[in-house]
């Protein structure tokens, strides 16, 4: 079961719209194929009512509504007409599954807080709506109050409920710890369904969900990109890797082709960038970047794991920096379609090294200009040049550009308008090749950054990522002025484009 847009919404800062909702809620069951997700808890606000009312409108007439989840609370009769009113037929109720918590929040005694959920399920189940419960701060219940736990299974397993949720909602159980409690309440209760639902407090999150499955759990509950309160979730295609490849036996529905895809676009509408070294979705987690593992890769795939980027439809890359070697090199140039004899190799090989000790960033789209430098050949030079702009910037009046370029020679002239400096930029650019009849590459990611603790007379960085024919590649602009240093990034990506046709 997918949580990200529950309790994935409550990472610290993080408030999804209605449409992004419904557009995240429709990729996750039908690309990714998750077999459930939970997609609000009841009563927050009518930005959420909204939002439940959309997915469950789509997934009904899709047939898909008995994979869609709402948390709700013990809360007699209020939880339940929400649902109703929102469309939705499963209810995940929050009781609680320590003792602490039932005597310090709720204030109730076990037989007192039994009855008000017994109450609320059947309730529910007379209005069609099907009912699982999550044990709040279960696993402190199983550290602390284990009595209270098992007296409360005892009477839940007599309810109407579909799922009982097991959630560690701290993060704070051990794996061993995990694998002891599941197995327990698993082997003591055969016939009812059990979920777990980990937090990483402590970066534990998939390997404690690695546990549960082993411990005989029948669902588990991620996030995209693990996001969540706190530290956030077990993430999703991290576990989901991890069950491929460690649990042959389980069988999941989840297309891991589709992972990338579903982290990237929580990423945009999250607003929280994913980190590099992020596992399986990350940017770096598929680049070598040391020497001796591209020599490895290149005589017999020696730092290849089960982990192949193709499973997520990504492509092992390999990076260039002080610690790239030949091999490195030589890779990232047969993607340019460029062979050099040894010597040159050398040359090229040393030059890089002397940049990456520089901390200067060195992309592959950086190769054909390294090359040209160290080699001194005037092979790759710049065929595209921005040769003069004018762009205004004023209040109330949309940014303007009047831009000069040179191609091959020949200068063409186009004026322009657009929502910032660079769109228009961007948009007499598209004018000028609109004339040449030639294609420009989608621009699908611009980053900008400026050293840490940087003041505002600083260096600035601009990567672009774009992308055509399914190719993607980076181009890097450096200029104390933003707004240039996108342009310088953009006019290499123009000759990049030109010495590929
Ligand atoms: C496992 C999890 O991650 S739990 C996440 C649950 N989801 C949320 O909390 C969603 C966001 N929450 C909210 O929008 C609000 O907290 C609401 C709408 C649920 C309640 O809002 P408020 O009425 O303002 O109450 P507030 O947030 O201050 O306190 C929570 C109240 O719920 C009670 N409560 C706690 N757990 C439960 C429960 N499982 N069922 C019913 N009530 C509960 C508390 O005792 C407290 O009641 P009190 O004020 O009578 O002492």
């Amino acid at each position: 079961m997918d949580t990200t847009l529950r309790d994935g919404e409550q990472t610290s800062g993080v408030s999804f719209s209605a449409s992004e909702k419904l557009t995240i809620a429709q990729l996750l069951l039908t690309e990714v194929k998750v077999d459930r997700i939970e997609i609000a808890s009841a009563r927050v606000s009518e930005g959420e009512f909204d939002a439940v009312k959309k997915i469950t409108k789509w997934a009904k007439a899709n047939n898909l509504l008995h994979k869609v989840e709402v948390l709700t609370f013990v809360d007699g009769t209020v939880s339940v007409d929400w649902m109703i009113k929102a469309g939705a037929k499963v209810a995940n109720l929050l009781t609680k599954g320590s003792l602490n918590h039932l005597t310090h929040q709720l204030k109730k005694k076990p037989e007192q807080h039994f009855a008000e959920i017994a109450e609320v399920i059947k309730l529910a189940k007379k209005k069609g709506i099907e009912s699982n419960v999550y044990l709040e701060d279960w696993s402190n219940g199983m550290r602390h109050s284990k009595e209270y736990v098992f007296q409360y299974l005892d009477f839940i397993v007599k309810q109407p409920v579909k799922r009982v949720m097991l959630p560690d909602t701290l993060g704070i159980l051990t794996p061993s710890e995990v694998f002891d409690f599941v197995s327990e309440i698993v082997q003591r209760y055969p016939k009812i369904h059990f979920d777990f639902h980990g937090h990483n407090d402590y970066d534990l999150g998939t390997a404690n969900v690695l546990e549960a499955m082993k411990a005989g759990a029948h669902g588990l509950h991620l996030t995209v990109n693990g996001m969540g309160e706190r530290a956030g979730n077990a993430p999703l295609a991290s576990a989901i890797a991890v069950m491929h490849d460690f649990m042959p036996d389980i069988k999941s529905s989840v297309v891991e082709k589709s992972l990338y895809g579903v982290s990237k676009l929580v990423e945009t509408f999250s607003g929280v960038r994913i980190p590099s070294n992020k596992p399986v979705v990350g940017e770096n987690v598929f680049t070598q970047t040391a020497g001796i593992h591209a020599d490895g890769d290149k005589k017999n795939k020696l730092y290849f794991s089960d982990l192949m980027p193709e499973r997520f439809g990504r492509q092992r890359k390999y990076a260039l920096g002080k610690t790239s070697g030949k091999a490195n090199i030589e890779n990232n140039l047969a993607q340019l379609g460029i062979q050099l004899d040894d010597e040159d190799l050398k040359k090229v090989t040393q030059r890089i090294i002397e940049l990456g000790d520089k901390k200067e960033v060195v992309t592959p789209a950086d190769l054909p200009y390294i090359l040209s430098d160290v080699l001194d050949s005037n092979s790759i030079q710049d065929k595209v040049r921005v040769e003069n702009y004018v762009l205004t910037h004023s209040k109330n009046l949309r940014p303007s550009v009047t831009l000069h370029l040179n191609i091959d020679g020949e200068t063409f002239e186009e004026n322009a308008q657009g929502d910032g400096q660079y769109d228009a930029f961007m948009n007499a650019l598209k004018k000028i090749y609109k004339q040449k009849k030639r294609e420009l590459p989608q621009l699908t990611d611009y980053a900008v950054r400026i050293p840490p603790g940087g003041k505002s007379d600083a260096l600035c960085e601009t990567i672009i990522t774009w992308s055509q024919n399914n190719k993607e590649f980076k181009t890097r602009g450096l200029d104390s002025d933003q707004t240039v240093s996108a342009i310088k990034a953009t006019q290499k990506m123009l000759n990049i484009i030109v010495s590929g046709q």
